[in-house]
């Protein structure tokens, strides 16, 4: 392989997934990180905002209006969404993108307008953009300028449904996602609902019945079912730091058995590094994910007869965002796809 290294920036560097890119990177042979940008900590060195990761003696975080873009081969964008779109519309088109937002993951206009409330601002963009679920769009992803990574719910409910809906092993009416989060999903930047008081002995649900997450599953769902599917999500607000559960209930097609849509979900992903279906029957936890690339799948039997349980864990951080995102980057620059994600997970 060459020594050349790909020159990578980082958009929203001072935030939780920015963190967790550094760390990725790190130990990433091909990536050299040369532009960290922050907002209202832009001026402060990394180091000093993330002193776990001091010794990596990282550039200051800049304005994005005072980027280089010369010096920058690949951009992951890792800002709030609504903020996103104009800066990647702003960006020379020499510089390949992974962005983490929401901002380029709903591709129809009116969808993108209903859940978030205005109009796209680099709506022309959208046709050139990749929806970056990697296992499953990974031929497009190698060819994309543009990737928009998955929000951190979508992966694991995408990833057990997919190769299920295509075959018409389930039902595409009726699917139930019962999710759970940790906080760091809600990001850095200070809300009251994420006091340690309000978070910490406790559960609740929240965006319940209405989460914008529910149209970007059923946008993926309906590619892999080939018709509308409308689903019921409720996630869930955890006291821990990281990691996302989802408890998946859906109706089997007439015939099919739990036992099948096991070996089928174990056949689909038995040659990919990053998921893995567990025994018939098991059911993981996301202390067995967490800091790892893993999604984890497990496939139990309904006592209700004609239903399957399907339970599946991710780390919100690295799947579910920055790990994600550097698997994408991996594929888009021809790399190995595994290179600097082999973290074993941090147990308990
Ligand atoms: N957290 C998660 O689990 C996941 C997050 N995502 C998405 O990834 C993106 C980043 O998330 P996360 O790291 O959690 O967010 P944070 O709130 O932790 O970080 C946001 C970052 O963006 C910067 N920023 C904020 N506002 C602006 C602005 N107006 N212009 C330029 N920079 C700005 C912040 O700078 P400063 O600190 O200086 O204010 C900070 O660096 C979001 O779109 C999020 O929805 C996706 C999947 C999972
Ligand atoms: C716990 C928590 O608050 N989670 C966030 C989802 C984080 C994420 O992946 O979403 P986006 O990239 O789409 O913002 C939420 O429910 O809005």
């Amino acid at each position: 392989m060459s020594d050349v290294k790909v020159k990578v920036g980082i958009l929203g560097a001072s935030g939780y997934t920015g963190a967790e890119l550094v760390r990725i990177l790190a130990h990433h042979a091909a990536a050299e990180i040369v532009l960290l940008t922050a907002d209202r900590r832009a001026g402060r060195p990394f180091g000093e905002v993330f002193p776990h990761l001091a010794h990596l003696n990282l550039p200051t975080m800049i304005r994005i209006d005072e980027a280089d873009w010369d010096s920058v081969d690949f951009i992951f964008c890792a800002l709030p969404h609504g903020t996103t779109q104009e800066v990647i519309a702003g960006l020379p088109g020499h510089i390949k993108v992974v962005d983490l937002s929401a901002d380029f993951r709903l591709f129809d206009a009116a969808t993108y307008k209903e859940w978030y409330g205005a109009e796209h601002a680099a709506r022309e963009l959208q046709k050139e953009v990749v929806y970056g679920l990697t296992e499953l769009h990974r031929e497009k992803v190698a060819k994309a300028r543009i990737v928009a990574n998955p929000g951190c719910y979508p992966t694991p409910v995408q990833l057990s449904l997919t190769p299920l809906l295509e075959q018409k092993l389930v039902l595409a009416q009726d699917i139930i996602v019962d999710a759970k989060s940790g906080a760091t999903g809600a990001g850095r930047s200070p809300k009251e609902g994420l006091l340690f008081a309000e978070v910490t002995e406790g559960i609740h649900a929240y965006g319940t019945g209405g989460h914008r997450h529910a149209p970007e599953i059923e946008q993926g769902l309906a590619w892999a079912s080939g018709e509308d599917v409308v689903i019921n999500f409720s996630p869930h607000l955890m006291p821990m730091s990281r990691g996302i559960l989802e408890s998946i209930y859906v109706k089997m097609a007439d015939g099919v058995t739990p036992e099948q849509i096991h070996e089928v979900l174990a056949k689909r992903y038995a040659g990919e590094p990053f998921v893995r279906v567990l025994p018939f029957g098991a059911t993981p936890q996301t202390r067995h994910v967490r800091g790892s690339n893993y999604v984890l799948i497990g496939v139990v039997k309904d006592r209700v007869p004609g239903r399957v349980i399907i339970v599946a864990v991710e780390d919100n951080l690295v799947k579910g965002a920055s790990g994600q995102a550097v698997q994408n980057m991996n594929v888009m620059m021809g790399l190995p796809e595994t290179m600097g994600l082999e973290i074993e997970p941090l147990f308990p």
